[in-house]
């Protein structure tokens, strides 16, 4: 519409000296006109000159003269021939009208201002800076004298913009030919791909910015827990298998066989391959009986231990299953102190809401020496936890199988204003323990956590559906390019 205007302009005119007149006469926006101009000149259609155009335009105060009249007039016109007192003025006009209209009317000569008394000094006045804003307003050339003093009184303001002459360009033609970017299967179909002029290739315009990798928030925190782990000497367990036997899930772990938690309700149990092929038999044998009847100064559990309950695969439902593994491995050579951490994925099979998954990421450290005491397992959780930022910390007696004694813990959250739990943790059992062949004053303090907790809390995150699975906006990991890693 604008591009036919143009163009069918120039058709029968030489020139369109302004395109502001041009678009204000054919009632289209110069915004409008202006786009159309540049894609025009573009093509090389029309030739556009810029033309820098300078207009007078009143500011609101400015405007609102144009109404009401200037505050001069208009306290003039509120005193009486008679005069009236400073004070019953005072009540009649608005205070900004008297303010300038006193100083206005003074420099003027038209009010008398007593210590009491206002009078007038002449019987009328004309309201010149009315007139001259109304001019000013339609487009009327004014005196420069009148201009700066209007413009001192910031009721009237330069506003300058930019417009186009245009001419006919080398390419112009009275109706753009529309072109063709692509050659299309129903172009080659129809044939009439013989008469289409095609877009010419831009060799220089910037491509669509390439797609980097992302960090996903996860992935950004496990960094961090990471560097922390080794900055505190810790080493990284190997993680990779989320098949595990039950054997090394539970009973390792001194975990009886009939415990809720190996119930195909909370735990993910594998069809195929439903059983695992090798334990070590020596020590399955030493784990069966400290559940059956104790031993190393347990009574045990008193229940008949099953084998084909520990030979079932599942998917590890904590990785404390991976500390079970380090530390049996461990215990098979001439012993040495330890610090082992590990982060990964582990699944229950429970009901997914806010702040639940079936699948989450846990971190796990163990220490493992000699004469460890509670006291070294809650400095070394003073020390990890401060250094995520957590350094308020308390501990709530708890009961895990396999730690005694066991603790919750929990950290003051300076936002929410509340203690939330964070972990879990405590001393593993000599039934776990001394099974496995490691020396009897040899201690393991150990605590767990979920990676998406703090995570959450970190990036402000309430529902774990936004931070995990398919759901997530990629905004969130978007923000994060890959380059970035270790800057922030
Ligand atoms: N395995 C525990 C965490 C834990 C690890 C080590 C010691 C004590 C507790 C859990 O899944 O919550």
């Amino acid at each position: 519409m604008a591009e036919d205007a143009i163009l069918g302009f120039l058709e029968k005119n030489e020139k369109i000296a302004d395109s502001g007149k041009f678009a204000s006469n054919i009632g289209i926006d110069h915004n409008e006109i202006v786009n159309v101009i540049k894609s025009l000149h573009g093509f090389r259609l029309v030739d556009a000159e810029d033309i820098k155009r300078e207009k007078w335009v009143l500011t609101d105060e400015g405007k609102s003269y144009t109404v009401a009249g200037s505050p001069e007039v208009q306290l003039f016109l509120a005193v009486p021939p008679e005069g009236i007192s400073r004070e019953e003025l005072q009540k009649k006009v608005d205070p900004s009208v008297y303010k300038i209209g006193c100083s206005q009317a003074i420099k003027n000569k038209w009010l008398e201002m007593g210590k009491a008394q206002v009078s007038r000094k002449v019987q009328q006045v004309e309201d010149q800076v009315k007139d001259l804003l109304l001019r000013i307003q339609d487009g009327e050339a004014v005196d420069q004298g009148d201009i700066d003093a209007l413009k001192k009184r910031k009721l009237i303001a330069l506003q300058t913009w930019k417009s186009y002459s245009l001419t006919k360009g080398p390419n112009y033609a009275p109706k753009r030919k529309k072109v063709a970017t692509d050659l299309t299967r129903e172009h080659l179909q129809r044939g009439d791909w013989k008469d289409l002029e095609f877009k010419e290739y831009n060799f220089s315009a910037k491509g669509q910015p390439a797609e980097g990798g992302h960090l996903h928030p996860l992935l950004k925190v496990r960094k961090q827990l990471q560097m922390i782990f080794l900055q505190m000497g810790f080493e990284e367990m190997p993680t990779n298998n989320f098949v595990e036997s039950s054997f090394w899930n539970f009973d390792a772990l001194f975990q009886p066989q009939q415990h809720p938690a190996r119930d195909s309700h909370d735990t993910f149990f594998l069809q195929v391959p439903s059983t695992t092929k090798k334990l070590p038999e020596d020590y399955v044998e030493r784990v069966k009986r400290v559940h059956e009847s104790g031993g190393y100064g347990s009574r045990g559990y008193g229940y008949d231990w099953k084998r084909e309950e520990a030979n079932k695969n599942l998917l590890r439902t904590h990785t404390t299953a991976v500390s079970s593994r380090m530390l049996y491995l461990l215990a098979q050579k001439p012993f040495a102190p330890k610090k082992y951490f590990s982060i990964d994925r582990v699944f229950r099979n429970e009901a997914v809401d806010r702040t639940h998954l079936a699948e989450f990421h846990q971190i796990e450290g163990l220490v493992c020496d000699r004469g460890l005491t509670l006291g070294d397992l809650i400095g070394v959780l003073h020390d990890f936890f401060s250094r995520l930022g957590m350094s308020k910390l308390r501990f709530k007696p708890a009961y895990n199988p396999y730690t005694e004694p066991s603790m919750e813990i929990f950290s003051y959250h300076e936002g929410f204003k509340k203690w939330v739990e964070i972990g879990n943790s405590g001393m593993f059992r000599p039934e776990m323990l001394l099974p496995m062949g490691l020396p009897e004053d040899v201690r393991v303090i150990a605590w767990g956590l979920s990676l998406e907790r703090p995570t959450m809390i970190l990036y402000g995150i309430d529902n774990i559906r936004d931070l995990f699975g398919h759901k997530v906006d990629l905004s969130l990991i978007k923000r994060n390019p890959i380059c970035r890693l270790g800057v922030d």
